[in-house]
């Protein structure tokens, strides 16, 4: 805690406090960026020339000169304050600050650009290099000229895609990794002729998650509108279900998958989990939680006990019936990116951008991701125009 508090205070530059960054770069005290400073819909966004300047805090930090960014629905939920008490604690876990400290919030969750500063223990990255990164959600974000970020959360861009195409990939895709890999327990090796179902392919996870299971020669069968059919046909689907066309439910009724990934919910764990090939261990994974809205709306202690209270309960529950239960979460992690690189690189899996934005279009992009029915991902280009707003 003491060294956390010394690390954070203004001390950096002292005689005995030496900077915990390398490179003698002047530092810069303003960015431009696209801030939020209160929660709401599309006009609390604001562009500003002097949003405060990010600066490197703890030694295996990077700044990152951001290329391109793009927008999840996670962005357009934050902007109306969506999960601020989970991150207000993990931001300030002493409380030390006042409420609204958060603000000038910055969105974003995606960032492909280049290193511009390490800490002194990053060995991994150098100024210059060329990275792409997840950012969590209780960071500040990549709607601006400039992102700190852990060097564990940084991983090297895919040297095949431009970095537009590269920040379409990030959060999705890691999301994507942690549900299929970390939960629901498939990998290169053991993914083979497994049956997976993708509830909502067709959309920024979907779209990944499909390519990852084809790529390690799973059978994946996905539901979409039927205006997505062909895009998730291409991406290698072996089964396409048209949500659209009557109950998903009946028109698998005589189909038992190992891994079911849910990129929907609402109504589906009523039904989905019958899709399970029981007593196998095959899990159910969801997406779509009610963690950060039990935590926002009941606060930090009750809403967790209300969430542990939950996921217990669903699980037991179906654990009778031979099946697993989960909940799926956003993890950043380089290392992870490091895999996913690869294969971008190796043409296992490439990014599914629908829509490009500019830095001076950030609001439109907002509502284009917030009118739903997306197939891939919403990117804006931040170097390209950056002097467009500035
Ligand atoms: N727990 C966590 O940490 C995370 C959770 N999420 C959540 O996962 C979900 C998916 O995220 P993401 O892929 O980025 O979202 P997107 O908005 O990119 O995609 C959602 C897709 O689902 C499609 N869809 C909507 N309704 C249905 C339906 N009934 N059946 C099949 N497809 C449907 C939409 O297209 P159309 O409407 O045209 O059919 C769209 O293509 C979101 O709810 C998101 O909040 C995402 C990341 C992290």
């Amino acid at each position: 805690c003491e060294f956390r508090m010394i690390c954070r205070s203004d001390l950096t530059g002292f005689p005995g406090h030496p900077r915990p960054f390398s490179g003698s770069a002047a530092r810069r005290a303003v960015m431009p960026a696209w801030v939020i400073d209160r929660y709401g819909t599309n006009e609390v966004l604001r562009f500003t020339k002097n949003a405060p300047f990010p600066v490197i805090q703890y030694p295996n930090e990077v700044t990152v000169k951001v290329h391109a960014a793009a927008l999840n629905p996670i962005d357009v939920s934050m902007r109306g304050g969506y999960g601020a008490a989970t991150m207000a604690m993990k931001r300030d876990p002493l409380n030390l600050n006042q409420a609204g400290s958060e603000f000038p919030l910055i969105l974003g969750r995606d960032v492909s650009g280049v290193i511009m500063e390490c800490g002194l223990d990053v060995a991994y990255f150098k100024p210059g290099d060329e990275v792409w990164a997840a950012i969590p959600p209780w960071k500040q974000g990549s709607l601006a000229e400039f992102v700190v970020l852990s060097a564990n959360e940084v991983s090297h861009k895919p040297k095949s895609l431009s970095h537009p195409e590269a920040a379409a990939l990030p959060y999705t895709a890691s999301t994507a990794w942690s549900a299929v890999v970390n939960t629901g327990g498939l990998n290169k090796d053991n993914c083979a002729k497994k049956r997976v179902l993708i509830l909502g392919a067709s959309g920024g996870v979907g779209t990944f998650a499909v390519q990852l299971v084809k790529a390690w020669g799973g059978h994946v069968t996905a539901t979409c509108s039927g205006a997505a059919e062909r895009l998730v046909r291409e991406l290698g689907a072996d089964a396409v279900v048209d949500y659209g066309t009557g109950p998903i439910q009946n028109q698998l009724s005589s189909e038992r998958f190992d891994l079911i990934l849910d990129n929907v919910g609402g109504e589906t764990e009523r039904w989905a989990l019958a899709l399970l090939k029981p007593w196998s261990g095959a899990k159910y994974v969801t997406l779509v939680t009610p963690f950060l809205r039990n935590t926002d709306t009941l606060g930090i202690a009750d809403g967790m006990f209300q969430t542990g209270v939950t996921v217990a309960t669903k699980a037991l529950k179906h654990l009778t019936k031979g099946v697993h239960y989960r909940w799926g979460f956003f993890i950043p992690s380089g290392p992870a990116l490091d895999d996913i690189s690869d294969m971008v690189d190796a043409g296992q899996v490439r990014p599914v951008v629908e829509a490009h934005y500019s830095f001076a279009q950030v609001p439109d992009a907002f509502l284009k991701v917030e009118g739903g029915h997306a197939r891939g991902k919403t990117v804006i280009d931040i170097i390209s125009d950056e002097h467009e707003c500035v």
